[in-house]
């Protein structure tokens, strides 16, 4: 779908933004969570979404591959575009848009299967059969995922059995097995210890620049070292976009620089 219409590499020379959000709102039966939500993200970056528990960075992230879809009493207004292409026009290919725009969890649940099965589990599911072509994929994935020193001997081995760390690598080697063209992450590394959490922040550093990024994090420190743009979400607002660098250190509006002061959150 998306590619056919817009040529990526076209999107990629022209810095377009690959994803565009336009006056989103988003209501969970009465309870106002997005009001109003304008944003855009360019490839070959990092961005993080920040701000207190509660103000709607999980549902505006899950929104960007239509993961809240099956909530009830769910409303969404506004305009969301991948390639410019409206993600939630009825003609939409879910599968297909959950292809583009990968997703990562916090917890690091790989399926019960072997590190492999994982890894090709998209793949699979898209028909490729080809032996050489999924061995390939493999590598490539866990390569790029930065996990692949640690799993090249047991490949065929549960991928229950590694470390937090490495089992959350998996994950992010699954999804770059489909080759997406946004991976979108909530709080990656909060359920890891800071040296597993440190190598996956430098692999998305890594990554990004064949990727759009999208991040939420607790963590200020690790959207300061990690991330190109932050966007500060405050009561289903977003307050702030800024250069990650200018955001952390002259932040444009006073509730900014409040939260990254610690005055509230
Ligand atoms: N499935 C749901 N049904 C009803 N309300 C929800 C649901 N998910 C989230 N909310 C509400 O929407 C608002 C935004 O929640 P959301 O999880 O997006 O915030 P967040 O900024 O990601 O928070 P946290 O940092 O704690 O994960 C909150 O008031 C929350 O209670």
């Amino acid at each position: 779908m998306c590619r056919d219409i817009l040529d990526k590499e076209a999107a990629l020379m022209a810095a377009a933004p690959i994803i565009t959000s336009r006056d989103v709102h988003l209501y969970y039966g009465k309870h106002e969570a997005l009001k109003g939500i304008d944003l855009d993200f360019n490839p070959q970056q990092i961005t993080a979404l920040i701000g207190p528990s509660g103000s709607g960075k999980s549902t505006y992230l899950r929104l960007l591959n239509r993961m809240n879809d099956l909530i009830p009493n769910i409303k969404i207004t506004g305009d969301i575009r991948l390639y410019q292409q409206d993600i939630y026009a009825s003609d939409m290919d879910i599968v297909q848009l959950r292809k583009e725009v990968g997703m990562v969890f916090q917890q690091p649940h790989p399926f019960p299967f072997s590190i492999y099965d994982n890894v090709v589990y998209g793949l699979r599911l898209a028909g490729i059969k080809d032996r050489a072509v999924l061995d390939q994929a493999v590598e490539t994935s866990l390569k790029a995922a930065a996990v692949w020193t640690e799993t090249k001997d047991i490949l065929h081995e549960s991928a229950l059995a590694l470390s937090g760390g490495q089992r959350q690598r998996v994950c992010i080697a699954r999804v770059l097995a489909v080759k997406p063209a946004v991976i979108l992450l909530d709080e990656p590394t909060s359920a890891l210890d800071p040296i597993s959490s440190s190598k996956i922040e430098q692999m998305l550093v890594d990554l990004k620049k064949d990727y759009t990024i999208i991040m939420v994090t607790h963590n200020l420190q690790q959207a300061a070292r990690a991330s190109d743009k932050t966007a500060f979400f405050l009561d289903g607002q977003l307050v702030e976009l800024n250069d990650t660098v200018n955001f952390f250190t002259a932040p444009a509006k006073k509730e900014s620089e409040d939260y990254i002061s610690g005055r509230f959150g």
